[in-house]
């Protein structure tokens, strides 16, 4: 016996042995005679001969797979994919796909399997690109997309439909969703894009309209939470390797040669761990969520000297955002520049850093320090396989979810299953690397690096966060 808990912006479901599903909504909440169709899918030749195509409407997927044998059931999503019954005639599908925040490898590859997946699978034939990020909704005309149109498009980074930040007017974007007749919005974007996605579908919700709201998690950052990862990242941490080589070069060809490298990740330091994963010529990461010193016993700077004395060279990968509050310290005036979105503006700690170790070095040994900033090269290139996998698989789903009538959801994957998420889960915080998790011990048994902390901060509170959602 399962039951349901009312709650105006949440929709609970709980049952046997602490069993809870944090379900999204569905057009039938508020439109409970709403028509339904036969999912086209039925008579599709490449499915039909699929058994068990169709997704059980019970499936659902937890969020924790480690469990020990009195643990509870725990937190499920629901299980993404196609139904029975679609809520959409083709002929009625006005869609729209908009994509908003920064840049990331993949973004054509979502569009492009969006117009194919509601095309092919659903045979609807109109659909708009917004220009621009969300202030394209009121301030440009839209594109017209269609099979032609996204043929090739997979082949370049960026986004043929165009990005910006801010410009987010919840009731101008909805107005011009409604003046158009637009019934189905796919926003591909970022943790602030997705806190957009659900102003809007709060908006469409009150005005009564009948608009499916649907978010495809974009971040190259991995700084969304609940979600394994999202498309992207593989290739930025791929891309990124050739910086990380091109520093190892450098630093082994000079005496006493460092090559730093700065690498994404204004908040969170997964693409800066795992580029060092990968690589095994990193000496040393340095993220935003592990505070480091330079000066004294256990710093940098005891730890740089070392490890020369040791073999002569040195790689260091450093995120951007990574020892912010040492570059603030040493800066006379503080600054809190942000940007048209609201994100914090942050100073080029990979300048800072290099001046910092070369004038520290610069009497004791003769060093040569190579400092490498690859940041925007390596979210401005196309995807690579994995990731075109992961940006079609996305798609695919949010088309399947808002065909079936679910509304106001992120798609994304938990645990390798698809599953669509309430915007709530995905906006209420970040996903970080916690640094008491067993990953980071990976990464510093990996480099043999310091972990540049004091027992009792590493145990406080303030770093003992939940666990990452990175499940390699
Ligand atoms: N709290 C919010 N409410 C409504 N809209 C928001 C909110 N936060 C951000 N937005 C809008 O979402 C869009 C993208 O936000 P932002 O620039 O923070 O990028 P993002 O989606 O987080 O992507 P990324 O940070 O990965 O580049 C912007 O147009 C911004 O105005
Ligand atoms: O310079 P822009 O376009 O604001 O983007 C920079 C930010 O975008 C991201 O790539 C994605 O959030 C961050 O890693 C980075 O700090
Ligand atoms: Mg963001």
């Amino acid at each position: 016996m399962s039951s349901s808990v009312p709650n105006s912006d949440r929709k609970i479901v709980t049952g046997p042995a602490g069993y809870i599903l944090e379900d999204v909504p569905h057009f039938t909440d508020d439109f409970p005679d709403h028509p339904t169709y036969p999912n086209p899918l039925q008579d599709n030749a490449a499915y039909s001969v699929v058994k068990q195509y169709f997704v059980d409407e019970d499936d659902t997927v937890p969020q924790k797979i480690v469990v020990h044998p009195d643990s509870p059931r725990g937190t499920h999503f629901r299980r993404a994919g196609p139904r029975q019954r679609v809520y959409f005639e083709p002929d009625d599908v006005l869609a729209c796909i908009v994509t908003c925040g920064g840049l990331c490898p993949g973004l054509n590859t979502v569009i492009r399997e969006i117009v194919c997946g509601l095309s092919y699978m659903y045979g609807v034939k109109r659909i708009l690109g917004i220009d621009g990020g969300y202030r394209g909704f009121y301030a440009r005309n839209t594109i017209h997309l269609d099979l032609k149109t996204v043929n090739d498009i997979h082949r370049s980074g960026g986004t043929i439909l165009g990005t910006s930040r801010g410009g987010h007017d919840t009731t101008k974007i909805v107005d011009s969703i409604q003046d158009r007749g637009i019934n189905q919005v796919y926003i591909i974007g970022g943790d602030g894009s997705q806190k957009g996605a659900a102003a809007i579908f709060k908006e469409i919700k009150k005005r009564g309209l009948k608009v499916a709201v649907a978010g495809i998690p974009k971040t190259i950052d991995n700084d969304i939470p609940i979600i394994d990862r999202s498309f992207g990242f593989d290739t930025a941490v791929e891309e990124a390797q050739r910086a990380i080589n091109a520093a190892h070069v450098e630093a082994t060809s000079f005496e006493n040669g460092i090559g730093l490298v700065k690498l994404m990740g204004r908040y969170s330091g997964f693409i800066a761990m795992y580029a060092t994963l990968a690589s095994r010529d990193v000496d040393c990461c340095l993220i935003p969520e592990s505070p480091f010193f330079l000066e004294g016993p256990g710093g940098l700077f005891e730890f740089i000297d070392k490890r020369l004395k040791e073999s002569g060279h040195m790689v260091i990968v450093i995120a951007e955002g990574a020892g912010q509050d040492l570059l603030a310290e040493s800066m006379e005036e503080s600054t809190t520049l942000k940007d048209a979105s609201g994100n914090k503006l942050l100073q080029d700690i990979g300048l800072w850093i290099s001046q910092r170790i070369k004038d520290h070095f610069a009497k004791k040994m003769t060093l040569t320090l190579k400092y490498i900033d690859p940041t925007y090269m390596i979210r401005a290139i196309p995807s690579n396989a994995s990731d075109n996998v992961c940006c079609t698989l996305l798609a695919q789903s949010a088309v399947h979810g808002v065909m079936a009538g679910y509304n106001g959801f992120t798609v994304g994957l938990v645990n390798g299953r698809h599953t669509y998420i309430p915007f709530y889960r995905i906006t209420e915080k970040q996903n970080k690397v916690v640094i008491t998790d067993r990953m980071w011990a990976r990464l510093l048994s990996s480099t043999n690096q310091p972990s540049f902390m004091k027992q009792d901060k590493i145990h406080s509170n303030q770093l003992v966060g939940e666990p990452g959602t990175m499940k390699w």
